[in-house]
């Protein structure tokens, strides 16, 4: 039997760097927000080993793929005998901001703890989706969650307001490392979480939307100022953010008319454009297909 597991994007309404850590990783704080864009991972039964494949063709179907490494770390902690084939149905960009790798290794982890029969540790999966990038343990969960440490701390946050979520990509990958290393405090002036945090704990989805902030923007703007000109694009119709290390900008929308009317426009304008919306914890969405 084939067996199926959602992998959900994610955005990030606020990401402060606080500051660079000896490890050469930036301690954050940051509120991740899952969205209904997904790929989806399908597990299907082999003798032995770990084979992948994908409708991406540029992916890596080899052990830097994130699911193979997953795959990997689940079967040797936990000693199984069996191999697995995962096909792995791509819809998230690559390298966009998304944390489309990560939430494919955080699917990978839930799906074979399902596929392989094991016991669902919350201990042991957090700790391998830890190794496997900062992003993995809040795409394990999902939801609305405070990210603290390199983004691996996680506190339960209210589940966001819902919002129809435009995103529009400038057609070129982002390095997430080269980002950060480009990175520059900018003093003591800085929002943070806290007001984000707030405002999620009031329900009040005008105040999440003045809350957007994300101290990344700099950095990847100076490195590629097409991405800055796109946020101000998107900005003139609706409040705006860059997703993660970029290049990705999200806009929030109450309506879907409005959203989808955005979403046309720029795809009229020869942008890459999604309409998708947020969603609240408990993913997966596990299927036997
Ligand atoms: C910026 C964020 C915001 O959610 O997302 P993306 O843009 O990648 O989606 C994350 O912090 C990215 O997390 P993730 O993509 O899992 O990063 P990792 O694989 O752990 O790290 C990639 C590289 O980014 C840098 N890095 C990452 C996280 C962090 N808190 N500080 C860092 O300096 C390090 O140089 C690291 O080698
Ligand atoms: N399953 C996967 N899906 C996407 N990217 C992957 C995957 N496995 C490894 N990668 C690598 O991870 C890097 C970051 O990709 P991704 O997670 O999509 O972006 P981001 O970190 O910006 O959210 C890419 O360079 C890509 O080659």
């Amino acid at each position: 039997m084939l067996k199926s597991e959602k992998a959900n994007a994610k955005i990030n309404l606020v990401l402060d760097v606080l500051g660079k850590r000896d490890d050469g990783y930036h301690e954050i704080s940051t509120v991740f927000q899952s969205l209904d864009l997904s790929d989806t991972l399908t597990f299907e039964s082999r003798s032995e080993g770990i084979g992948l494949s994908s409708n991406a063709p540029a992916l890596p179907l080899n052990k830097d793929n994130l699911i193979w490494q997953a795959a990997h770390l689940l079967q040797s902690h936990y000693g199984v005998s069996g191999g697995v084939h995962i096909h792995l149905h791509k819809r998230i960009p690559v390298a966009a901001g998304l944390g489309g790798g990560s939430s494919d290794a955080a699917a990978a982890l839930r799906g074979l703890v399902r596929f392989w029969h094991l016991p669902w540790e919350s201990e042991v999966l957090y700790a391998l989706a830890a190794q496997l990038g900062s992003d993995v343990a809040f795409c394990l969960q999902g939801g609305t969650a405070l990210g603290s440490g390199r983004g691996e701390i996680l506190q339960p946050l209210p589940a966001c307001p819902h919002f129809y979520v435009v995103l529009a990509n400038p057609g070129f990958a982002v390095s997430t490392a080269k980002v950060y290393q480009a990175f520059v405090p900018d003093g003591p002036n800085r929002t943070g979480a806290g007001g984000l945090v707030a405002a999620l704990e009031a329900g009040a989805r005008e105040e999440v939307k003045c809350g957007l902030e994300n101290a990344l923007e700099r950095s990847t703007f100076s490195l590629y100022p097409k991405v800055r000109r796109l946020k101000e694009r998107m900005q003139k119709t609706a409040p705006s953010l860059m997703c993660g290390s970029g290049p990705t900008v999200f806009a929030l929308f109450d309506t879907k008319e409005d959203a989808a009317k955005l979403c046309e426009q720029l795809k009229a304008e020869g942008i890459s454009a999604w309409l998708t919306e947020t969603v609240s914890a408990s993913l997966g969405g596990g299927e036997n297909v």
